[in-house]
């Protein structure tokens, strides 16, 4: 299967310092990847090379022909003079009909958002929105830079929900940037864990008890993760109906670089 995107051997230098070395990986169709990584380890950077906004220092970076991808930023800076609807946000995508507009509103629980200004959302509202943008064109990649930021707990586990059945229905493959170890651990195929290169990638399961990775979070981080990873034990053994969508951790699948 061709990969929607592959990075080989990445660089990035800003002013001759160096910000990401050796990155390599590839994202395949209908996967969940989760981006961690402490302040300045290179998330955001990794995301505009993704997104063809920064061009690598070195390496090559290969995206399928005519990939389209839906792209939810960090944060959206608006003039709050501007008195911009939600409807005529998402209608600044071209060819979008009115009914387009309502239909991906319901599948993001906004659809009472319609005619609110863009100022007037809550944060979690102001996600769900930015997420129904990022839909609007069925995109094969759909990309998220710490999504969760300013939502509170009910809220971020039903943004993972609705990113989880975006990813479902329109079997589009997520990059996901992630501070949020607990929530994201549910819901990733593979976590990659950076600090300037890749520390650690795989399974959640097999990251969470790698040496660098518990070097990078700390002791609480691990036994976050020791919790969640019980649960997770939990639901699948008691509810088989689940099969397929709950993945079990499996052994061997992690690479150190
Ligand atoms: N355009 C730029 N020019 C110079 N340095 C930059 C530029 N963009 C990013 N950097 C530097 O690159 C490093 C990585 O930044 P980046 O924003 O990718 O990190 P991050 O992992 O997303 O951080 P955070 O979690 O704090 O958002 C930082 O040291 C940052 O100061």
């Amino acid at each position: 299967m061709q990969s929607l995107v592959s990075i080989k051997n990445v660089a990035v230098e800003f002013n001759h310092q160096k910000v990401l070395e050796n990155i390599s990986f590839s994202i395949e169709m209908g996967k969940i990847i989760t981006l961690l990584g402490p302040n300045g380890a290179g998330k955001s950077t990794l995301v505009k090379l993704v997104l063809g906004l920064l061009q690598p220092t070195k390496g090559q970076i290969v995206r399928k022909a005519n990939l389209t991808i839906g792209y939810v930023p960090q944060k959206l800076k608006l003039d709050p003079t501007l008195p911009l609807t939600v409807k005529r946000f998402i209608e600044l995508n071209r060819n979008i009909t009115s009914n387009d507009i309502e239909n991906i509103l319901q599948r993001v629980n906004g659809s009472h958002l319609l005619n609110k200004t863009m100022h007037q959302l809550s944060g979690g509202e102001m996600q769900r929105v930015l997420l129904a943008q990022a839909l609007i064109k069925k995109p094969e990649l759909l990309i998220l830079d710490e999504p969760t930021q300013g939502v509170d707990v009910n809220g971020q586990m039903s943004l993972y929900n609705l990113i989880a059945n975006a990813k479902n229905e329109f079997n589009c493959a997520v990059l996901m940037v992630s501070h949020d170890l607990h929530l994201v651990m549910a819901k990733t195929d593979e976590v990659i864990c950076l600090n300037k290169h890749i520390c650690c990638a795989g399974t959640p399961a097999l990251v969470s008890n790698d040496p660098e990775f518990i070097a990078l979070f700390g002791r609480s981080a691990a036994n976050q993760l020791a919790v969640y990873r019980h649960h997770h034990l939990y639901q699948h053994s008691h509810q088989q109906h689940y099969q397929g969508r709950i993945k079990l951790p499996t052994l061997g699948a992690i690479r150190h670089v």
